[in-house]
This record gives C-alpha cells, structure tokens and sequence, in this order.
C-alpha cells in the first residue's frame, strides 16, 4: 500500500522515437520507494537507469504507467504543473557542470529557493547553513571555477536540499571524481538524506557507492531484474 511521501512506480514504459527507430527504454517497471529510503539504480549502459530516474523525477513523461509522488500522479500532469512540483518537492544533483559558472557558491546554492519567490536574502542564508554543514565554511562566495570537483558537487548538493525536498535524484553524482572525493560526497548526500527525511535515489556504476544505499536495483533491458539490500553501509 502507498503511504504518504512514498514515490511509486506502476508498470512504467517508455519508448523513444517512433515506428521504425523506436527504442524501448523501460519495459514495465514496478517500484516503490519509501518515504526517507535511499535505493541506487545499477546496471549497464542503455539498460534504462536515467529513464527511469528522469520519469520518477517527471522529468521525461512515460510511454505508459504512471508514476505516483506523495498520493499524486504526476507522470500524466501537463508541463507547467510537473516543473513547479519539481521545484518545490524534489532535488537533483548530476555529475558536473550544473553549477552557473558565473554565479559564487551562495547564490548557487540558493537558486531553488529565489525560484519559488524566496526574498534573496533569506535565500543565501539558507544556502550558507547548508554550505557550512558541507564543509565549505569560508568558500561561499567562490565561483565554481574556483572550487575543486569534490567542492563544486558538495555545492551542487546544498542545492539539492536548500528547497527541503522529498526526493533527491542523483545521477552519477560522483562520476567525475576521484574516489576519495566521490566518496566524501556519497556520504555527505546520504547524511543530508537522512538528516531531512528526504528519500534518496541513485544511478551509479560504481559499487562502493550503491553499498552507501539501503536498496540496490539492477536494471537489465529496460526492466528491474534484482534487487539487494547491502549488507552495512560503510
Ligand atoms: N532522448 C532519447 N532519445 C532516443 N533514445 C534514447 C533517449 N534517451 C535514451 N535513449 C535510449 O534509451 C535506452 C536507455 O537509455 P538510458 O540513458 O536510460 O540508459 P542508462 O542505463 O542510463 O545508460 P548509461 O549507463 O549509458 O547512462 C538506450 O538504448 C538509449 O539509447
């Protein structure tokens, strides 16, 4: 049964392209994700893990099923409603270059919440708690040129939980970095996680980062073919 906060998915499809060229992304997935879980997405390349994230996200709209955040549908909701409910109820961090290059770390960080009409102020106050919990105490007013990857994804992921969403969707977050830093931000992103409540979900192909998860899904040919709990995260 779906509880408040759950994040579910019914028999999702998804095809790209058309007739002749079609590509079937996601063949029927069923997922359930539980208010304050975090659960990685693991598996090859082209078996669907970013689909699946961008339609749980209702950032890509399925071929068919439905995807149901918080008791509402919201793979079949028209565009305007599906980008404010992205805005205030979910967060993303992806693998590098999310940042506004021109923008310092404060005002990067603070982005989602001048979006929904947060005084600027009141906004970068926010981002600088969230900063100076990450780590980044005294580089809230370096740009993104000026920061290192581990940094610039630590800011990419105040600005994921500055808005306090329900659901934060990473994909690949540590790609582009080193292991010691992709590590520093898994933790950092999972702490941030539980700290809030927010479920976590995750697209990685790296192993040590989905055993940072509580859930691990493998996705084989648009489908999830196996799912694992690992056994303690570090
Ligand atoms: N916008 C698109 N238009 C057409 N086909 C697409 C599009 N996006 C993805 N695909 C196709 O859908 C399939 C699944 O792609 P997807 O990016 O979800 O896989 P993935 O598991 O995330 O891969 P990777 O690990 O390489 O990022 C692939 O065959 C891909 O080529």
């Amino acid at each position: 049964m779906s509880r408040p906060r759950d994040l579910v998915a019914h028999a999702l499809t998804k095809i790209y392209g058309s007739a002749s060229s079609a590509t079937t992304a996601l063949a029927g997935v069923d997922l359930v994700v539980r208010a304050g879980e975090s659960v990685a997405v693991m598996g090859p390349s082209g078996s669907g893990k970013s689909t699946l994230l961008h339609c749980l996200a209702g950032v890509v709209r399925p071929t068919s099923g439905e995807v149901v955040w918080d008791g509402r549908p919201i793979g079949s909701l028209p565009d305007a409603p599906r980008t404010a409910l992205r805005r205030t109820d979910f967060g993303f961090v992806f693998q590098s270059g999310q940042l506004l290059p021109e923008l310092p770390a404060e005002e990067n960080a603070a982005l989602p919440l001048m979006l929904r009409g947060v005084p600027r102020a009141e906004a970068v106050t926010a981002a600088r708690e969230w900063l100076a919990w990450l780590g980044l105490r005294g580089m809230e007013t370096r740009r993104p040129g000026e920061l290192s990857g581990g940094q610039a994804q630590r800011v990419a992921v105040a600005r994921a939980m500055v808005a306090s969403p329900g659901v934060i969707f990473a994909d690949e977050p540590t790609g582009a970095l080193d292991q010691a830093s992709g590590h520093g931000v898994l933790e950092v992103l999972t702490t941030a996680a539980r700290r809030t409540g927010a479920s976590l979900v995750v697209v990685t192909h790296d192993e040590s980062v989905a055993a940072w998860c509580g859930r691990v899904l493998h996705m084989r040919d648009g489908r999830v073919v196996s799912e694992r709990r690992p056994a303690v995260a570090p």
